[in-house]
């Protein structure tokens, strides 16, 4: 009776096997960290966007960041794109849900912010259009996606793709990385910056 929650279970260790096994992707995780603690440093924001149960991971991680994540210290400033409900209707109904990220990116963002788009399928529109803003305002763009990459592989900066193409393993792979990012993040930022570790 139990059998398939473990087949399920398994598939999900053997995607993060395949991570854990994967130099040039590991890397790449520590890439990211680094490029996110200077631009904290450098007064930068990280903003993350995604659809779906992505969105929900998007909202999660940059609540890592302006909450806390294991250290008393002050807010990073990080946001996903999606929160305000008012401004998504508007622009959805307005222009093209197709613009919901790319437009608050040329609102908001300023050079060296970063923007991490999570995409199981690299495809979404509305994250592959705020790539080319971003690109465009001379931001970072960071992808977590699945092996392929799909149509954000071109506009990404750094490509985190997680080698699978089953949508709810792949989020599963992306919050796994992201915590780490988060956790790693804190220790560098926080030990540079003592300072500044207090609420
Ligand atoms: O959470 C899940 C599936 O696990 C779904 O809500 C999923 O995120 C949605 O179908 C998304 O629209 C898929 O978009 P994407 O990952 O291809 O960008
Ligand atoms: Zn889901």
């Amino acid at each position: 009776m139990t059998n398939q929650i473990k087949e399920l279970i398994q598939a999900s260790i053997s995607t993060k096997q395949q991570v854990l096994e994967n130099e040039k992707l590991l890397q790449l995780v520590n890439t990211v960290t680094d490029i996110i603690v200077t631009a904290f440093k450098n007064g930068n924001s990280v903003y993350f966007c995604g659809n779906g149960g992505s969105a929900a991971d998007a909202q999660h991680l940059a609540a890592e960041f302006s909450g806390r994540f294991y250290k008393d210290r002050k807010a990073l400033p990080a946001e996903a794109l999606h929160c305000n409900t008012s401004y998504l209707t508007a622009v959805a109904n307005d222009y093209s849900f197709d613009l919901i990220y790319a437009r608050l990116i040329q609102g908001l963002g300023k050079p060296g912010d970063i923007l991490i788009g999570l995409s199981t399928s690299g495809n979404s529109k509305n994250i592959v259009q705020a790539f080319e803003m971003a690109r465009e305002k001379n931001m970072v763009t960071v992808g977590f996606t699945g092996e392929t990459g799909g149509n954000m592989k071109a506009s990404s900066d750094h490509l985190i793709n997680i080698p699978s193409t089953d949508t709810p393993r792949i989020q599963e792979s992306h919050m796994l990385l992201g915590h780490i990012i988060c956790q790693l993040v804190e220790e560098r930022y926080f030990s540079l910056q003592t300072s500044e570790g207090g609420l």
